[in-house]
């Protein structure tokens, strides 16, 4: 039977690893029929699998609204409803960082951050020093924090802007008729992850969109994420039977994209001399031992992200000089180069004259932007020789962009829970298909010791002396630690870090 009928291609189809997963979700619902790809209240029929891939790569970003697809055997077979049933209740989960409301609350949100095993993954034999460490390293590191935020205000704007996102997104999908519930929940303040999830469950939430409000995947910020809320769901019935999806990174998205290209146009007419700025890409970084022994896929989602803006602005008739360089590197392993100080001075040294900085890696004014870039980063560029400074502000509620996070929810709900309808083995997962389970297996599979921003003993050959001065320096930390811990005496007790 041949019909007419309007179908969005699902995120799986708009980047490579969203693919990935797609590929896995095709390969299992090929077990239920050929060929088959599922977008959830609707099925279409491709020709083959690598037909469906090829064509997933071609229409990248379009929203296909026509096609003409057999459906006739398929919709029979799986008996998806074409619309959400009446209970159903929709419910959006933002997952963010988190930062500390107050001076006051600085130490205890680092200590928050510092525990977790995917900021700092000590080596099993360690693992008992987690909190010491974190309750060290928070104490040490609180005094140049909260100077910090002191000087953007005295606490992070992180969850006022982050709750005035959901209430925009949740404003936007119901001017596209899904009446939704957004939560936000944070990493390491409040409200944190655990407390939206109790609203949720009290909503009677049945379906569920996660969507980390970070445009590209790391597994040190939505992937620790991801890993908090798994742990959360194998822990409680409701949540079990809770269908959800994951929108794990859309920094590819057009919307996105746009509004970012658009964000830097608006700051070339600030410029003197518009064509000659060169427009520098700042990212948060992360330690490369990340990227290269773990497998994150921060690094090469940022590069194309970056590409896909340039081109962006290539076809408004924009032809700067870009770079990308990474910023707020913590302690003393080797993070990802360029690093943002060294490339500013490089520029300035090669006579660049206008320096237009973007931050790339979060979508929300925050102490970075505020306090790093517009402060310390500019002091730098002016000394470096740099004349004119611009900063694009960040995305907060741009409303291109939060069109595009509803159009991004709205493109991912049918996909909520399809893998566990029609599949035993989903079914008997504790976290469904197509998931955070799922995600969490790209990435990081293995869950690998890694050599920590603040840097922890590994036995083992790596390429880099930093990583191994880190080492050695968190060595003896932590024997000291130890040491300090078992006699009970020492410099941390006497300044009351470590209660007697
Ligand atoms: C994509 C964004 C981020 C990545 C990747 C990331 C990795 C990462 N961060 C730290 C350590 C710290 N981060 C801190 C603050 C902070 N980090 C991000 C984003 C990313 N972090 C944001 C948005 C913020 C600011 C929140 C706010 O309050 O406004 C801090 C605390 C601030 C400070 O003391 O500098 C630390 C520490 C590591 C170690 C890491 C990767 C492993
Ligand atoms: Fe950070």
């Amino acid at each position: 039977m041949q019909q007419q009928m309007e179908f969005a291609i699902h995120p799986c189809e708009r980047s490579r690893q969203w693919n990935r997963i797609g590929e896995v979700s095709c390969r299992r619902q090929a077990k239920t029929g050929p060929s088959v790809l599922f977008l959830g209240d609707h099925a279409c029929k491709y020709g083959s699998l690598s037909q469906a891939s090829r064509r997933s790569q071609k229409s990248a970003w379009k929203l296909m609204t026509k096609a003409t697809v057999d459906v006739g055997p398929l919709m029979s077979e799986t008996r998806q409803p074409l619309a959400l049933p009446q209970d159903e209740k929709v419910g959006v989960l933002l997952l963010n960082l988190g930062g500390p409301d107050s001076l006051e609350d600085v130490q205890p949100f680092l200590f928050n951050l510092f525990s977790d095993p995917d900021i700092i993954r000590l080596p099993r034999l360690f693992r008992f020093l987690q909190k010491p460490l974190a309750e060290f390293i928070s104490a040490a590191r609180a005094p140049k924090s909260a100077e910090g935020y002191a000087s953007i205000g005295g606490g992070s704007p992180l969850r006022r802007i982050t709750e005035e996102q959901a209430r925009a997104l949740q404003k936007s999908l119901e001017t596209k008729h899904l009446p939704a519930a957004v939560y936000v929940g944070m990493r390491y303040w409040h409200p944190f992850t655990e407390e939206a999830i109790e609203q949720i469950k009290k909503d009677r939430i049945t379906r569920l969109v996660v969507l980390p409000l970070y445009p590209q995947f790391s597994i040190s910020t939505s992937g620790s994420s991801l890993r908090l809320l798994e742990s959360i769901f194998r822990s409680d019935e409701y949540l079990v039977n809770m269908q959800h999806t994951v929108i794990p990174s859309w920094y590819q998205r057009e919307g996105y994209v746009k509004a970012m290209a658009s964000l830097i146009e608006k700051e070339f007419s600030k410029f003197p001399n518009p064509e000659d700025v060169h427009i520098f890409f700042s990212a948060h970084g992360v330690p490369v031992a990340y990227v290269e022994e773990a497998g994150d896929p921060y690094k090469a989602e940022m590069e194309e992200c970056v590409d896909l803006i340039m081109s962006e602005l290539r076809s408004r008739g924009v032809k700067n000089v870009h770079s990308l360089a990474y910023q707020s590197r913590v302690g003393p392993v080797e993070w990802l180069k360029p690093y943002t100080d060294v490339k500013i001075k490089e520029l300035g040294q090669n006579g660049i004259k206008s320096l237009l900085a973007v931050p790339i890696s979060f979508v929300s004014e925050h102490i970075e932007t505020l306090e790093e870039i517009d402060m310390e980063y500019k002091e730098l560029a002016l000394e470096s020789g740099i004349v004119h400074w611009g900063r694009v502000p960040a995305l907060n509620c741009d409303s291109t962009f939060i069109t595009d996070l509803a159009d991004a929810v709205i493109e991912a709900l049918p996909y909520v829970g399809a893998m566990a309808v029609s599949n035993l083995e989903a079914r008997q997962a504790l976290v469904p298909l197509g998931s955070v389970g799922e995600l969490l297996a790209t990435y990081d599979t293995q869950r690998r010791e890694l050599p920590a921003p603040v840097a922890v003993w590994e036995w083992g050959w790596t390429k880099s002396a930093e990583t191994w001065n880190g080492r050695v320096a968190m060595l003896a930390v932590l024997v000291l630690l130890v040491l300090e811990i078992a006699s009970g005496k020492g410099l941390l007790h006497q300044w009351g870090i470590l209660p007697s």
